[in-house]
């Protein structure tokens, strides 16, 4: 928790603290620098009881939402079989009640649902406050090793000895492997590709790659930060025809949605030998520079009392408009489980 209300920005990524940077890299990210906070530890209950507030206004017709939403995934795969991007992710808003539960009734109720997810609660008074869910990490520095993984293709859980994949998942996934290697060449070496594997996040399932790799001496973290963000598992490839296919589109401002959040250089104290209890111990100890940031999915913003869902879907040309609005509705669906 920052001590004061000020609002601190980075432009470089030096400083240590906790970093909430918005989808658009040529704006400001926020900083809640480590020496201006206090840290507390939360005991979250693990026998937490679920809040079940019924609310109509939660099945609030979408059509007019639902319309707009499929005029843009069609404009989108246009776009794609005319040859201008090979993938893009279109997103949408969506307005839901809050009921009586405040952000800490909320943040327990997603901390206690997604055990694999980065759960988290930001806020901060000249910003706004935001809450999520997230399965996907976009990068961690620990020391010179970094790891990123690459999450894309998604398909609700029905039977998981029967999973199958389609090659417009394959597809969709293999663009953000495939771009994640590439830009990380210049600033790391023995780059690592693990298998394609499927992983679960609430009620859904994607496909992950975890890409690990060495970092170059002369490579800064602001370099792999302008390398990998945002990635084509939330904008699209080639990366700036998708992100300006996005921003004239998209009729809203994504904001933080699609951004990143996490530690930024933590110093972390490792012991290489725990046995040694004797002085020299300290000797054989060496501090690391720690960073850890998540993609901002399955987020909302609380704002007037209302929770604003953000959501959306990469788009290849073998989408389906009517298919990836049900995505999008499945997607929703990890947020709007906490409001019931
Ligand atoms: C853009 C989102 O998800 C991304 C992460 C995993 C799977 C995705 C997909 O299948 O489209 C997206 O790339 C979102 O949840 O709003």
């Amino acid at each position: 928790m920052q001590k004061d209300k000020e609002l601190h920005t980075t432009d470089n990524y030096s400083e240590s603290g906790f970093v909430f940077a918005p989808f658009d890299s040529t704006e400001k990210s926020i900083l809640l620098p480590e020496k201006d906070c206090t840290q507390h530890i939360l005991e979250v209950d693990s026998e937490l009881k679920f809040n079940f507030v019924t609310n109509s206004n939660l099945e609030t017709p979408l059509v007019v939402d639902k319309k707009s939403h499929i005029d843009l995934l069609k404009k989108g795969v246009s776009q794609i079989k005319d040859g201008k991007l090979d993938k893009v992710v279109l997103s949408r808003k969506e307005e839901h009640e809050v009921g009586d539960m405040s952000p800490l009734d909320l943040f327990k109720q997603l901390y206690s649902r997604y055990k694999n997810a980065m759960v988290y609660c930001w806020y901060h008074p000249m910003v706004g406050l935001w809450l999520g869910a997230t399965p996907e990490l976009l990068f961690k520095v620990e020391g010179r090793q970094l790891t990123t993984i690459s999450l894309a293709g998604t398909q609700t859980i029905n039977n998981l000895n029967q999973i199958k994949w389609t090659n417009k998942e394959l597809e969709e996934q293999k663009i953000v492997t495939d771009y994640i290697t590439n830009q990380i060449q210049d600033y790391t070496s023995n780059i690592n590709v693990s298998e394609t594997e499927t992983v679960r996040a609430g009620d859904l399932l994607h496909l992950k790659t975890r890409i690990k790799s060495s970092i170059n001496k002369d490579t800064r973290l602001n370099d792999i930060i302008r390398a990998l963000h945002p990635t084509p598992a939330v904008c699209g490839f080639p990366k700036e025809a998708s992100k300006a296919f996005i921003t004239q589109n998209e009729n809203y401002k994504r904001a933080y949605y699609t951004g990143f959040l996490g530690e930024l250089n933590l110093k972390q104290i490792q012991n290489r030998n725990s046995n040694r209890r004797n002085v020299e111990n300290n000797a054989y100890s060496s501090i690391k520079n720690i960073s850890n940031f998540y993609v901002n999915l399955r987020c909302m913003q609380i704002k007037q009392g209302k929770a604003l869902i953000y959501v959306g879907g990469g788009i290849t040309k073998d989408s389906e408009p009517e298919k990836e609005w049900d995505e999008t509705v499945n997607k929703t669906k990890t947020i709007v489980n906490v409001l019931k």
